[in-house]
């Protein structure tokens, strides 16, 4: 699937933004814990929520849409396995482990996909675990554990790794005592999970700092309802759509505060924003200005996930900014995608270095990765003619429908079947590796 869109369109008007895809990828996986049903309000309709809820049928879950909302029943859990096609399928299918191990003493799965933008190891969540004493077998790519009697411990995590925090507050619940977590992420997403795992009993706190304290529970867990939280990721490309192209947005339902260096940087570049209780609204002449150097950094910094975005914004400011991407190695494939449509600019390592162009030009350019995708497809928006994207299928990981929301903000965009499709895919997926050949998939810049 491609999609072709038609350069030079302001963008204007109002949208709801979708359910964080990282909010409710590992809050499926704490549905596990609860042995009831569990409604999710506002759930995304992404490739990764249904591969999570592949997951969790094959688990033995009953998973129904009802509307925008999604009911996963895990009261029928009878499997304590993920098959190897479902985990390389992205990389939240690991954070299925903490919730197994706590439900079930043990699991069987192997090293989880996702795009490629660097090793992405999973030696963080592996030690987390085996800390509240997890017998983890490796072999090949496959991870045998059993916990028959989880207890809660101290866990220092050397980095605030996203997917570890919450594969250790899950493992955790099922834990006897009270863990500590320290170094913890504090991405609004750990909140929200939190949140959740409140709402089924559990006893959770001190998600958005950097600790988190967890106590087993002693007692079962039962259903509850949440309305997942709004997508900062996706906000911040709209956002960036709107300033790239002069335009006037409103976007509903997410909190501002989630998204103020993001926001920021709109600010600098020469965009008016003003943050409400109920949403964002952006107004840009489309005439922007270089940044101060962009530094992607874990919460509350600048998000890695908005990079490349917030770089496609900029192709056409005038100034230089510079980019340094400090979470992933290589996370800068749409870069020479972004070249071919006449964008300047130079890459050393870590760094980027994005020169301001009078005009883009349209091209054929293929989506890498997630968020490179979204990029190319703002780089489209500002281009001279009709750009098509090829590769759709990674922009469906986290957006449940991107070409829907840019044209109902104007913008002249559609979806064309193109032949081959994912099935004749060469784009690179990480394949989290076992230790021993961890990095080796990087891609040199
Ligand atoms: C589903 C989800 O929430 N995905 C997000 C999550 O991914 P994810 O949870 O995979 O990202 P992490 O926070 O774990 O990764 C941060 C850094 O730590 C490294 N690391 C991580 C784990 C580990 O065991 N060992 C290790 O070395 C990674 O390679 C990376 O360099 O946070 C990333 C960083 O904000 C975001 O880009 C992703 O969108
Ligand atoms: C890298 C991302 O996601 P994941 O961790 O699911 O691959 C992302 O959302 O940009």
């Amino acid at each position: 699937m491609s999609l072709m869109i038609e350069g030079g369109r302001r963008l204007s008007g109002d949208l709801t933004v979708q359910g964080a895809k990282n909010s409710v990828l590992p809050i499926l996986a704490a549905c596990i814990l609860s042995g009831d049903v569990c409604v999710l309000r506002r759930c995304p309709h992404l490739e990764d929520v249904d591969t999570s809820i592949d997951i969790l049928r094959h688990l033995g879950c009953a998973v129904r849409w009802n509307g925008p909302d999604l009911e996963v029943d895990s009261s029928t859990l009878t499997r304590w396995d993920i098959p190897d096609r479902l985990m390389r399928r992205m990389r939240s299918s690991v954070v299925f482990l903490g919730a197994i191990l706590a439900r079930c003493g043990q699991a069987e799965l192997s090293y989880p996909g996702g795009c490629a933008i660097g090793a992405r190891p999973i030696d963080l969540h592996l030690s987390a675990l085996r800390t509240l004493g997890a017998c983890i077998r490796e072999e090949g790519g496959s991870l045998d554990c059993t916990a028959p009697c989880l207890t809660g411990a101290e866990i220092v995590l050397s980095i605030p790794s996203v997917g570890a925090t919450e594969n250790a507050m899950l493992a955790a619940i099922g834990a006897k005592g009270v863990t500590t977590i320290s170094n913890a992420a504090r991405e609004p997403e750990i909140v929200d999970l939190q949140t959740f795992l409140r709402k089924l009993g559990a006893s959770v706190h001190g998600a958005g700092t950097s600790t988190v304290v967890v106590e087993g529970a002693e007692q079962p867990l039962h259903s509850c309802c949440h309305r997942i939280l709004g997508d900062r990721i996706a906000a911040a490309t709209y956002l960036a759509a709107a300033a790239a192209t002069g335009g006037d947005v409103f976007l509903r339902d997410i909190d501002y505060r989630h998204l103020s260096t993001v926001t920021g940087v709109l600010r600098q570049a020469g965009c008016t924003l003003s943050c409400q209780e109920d949403g964002i609204r952006l107004v840009s002449d489309g005439r922007l200005r270089a940044v101060s150097p962009i530094r992607t950094a874990p919460y509350p910094g600048f998000p890695t996930d908005a990079q490349a975005v917030v770089m496609s914004a900029l192709l056409r400011s005038s100034g230089t900014t510079v980019f340094v991407e400090n979470i992933f190695e290589s996370r800068y494939h749409h870069v020479p995608e972004l070249v071919r449509m006449g964008a300047d600019i130079r890459l050393e390592g870590r760094v980027a270095v994005v020169c301001g162009v009078d005009r883009l030009q349209a091209a054929r350019v293929r989506a890498m990765d997630l968020r490179g995708g979204a990029a190319l497809v703002i780089a489209g928006l500002q281009a001279h003619g009709v750009t098509t994207v090829e590769h759709l299928h990674h922009i469906r990981r986290g957006y449940s429908d991107l070409p829907g929301d840019l044209a109902l903000l104007g913008a002249h965009i559609h979806t064309e079947n193109t032949e081959g499709g994912a099935s004749d895919d060469p784009t690179p997926q990480t394949q989290t590796q076992p230790p021993e050949t961890a990095g080796q998939l990087c891609v040199s810049l």
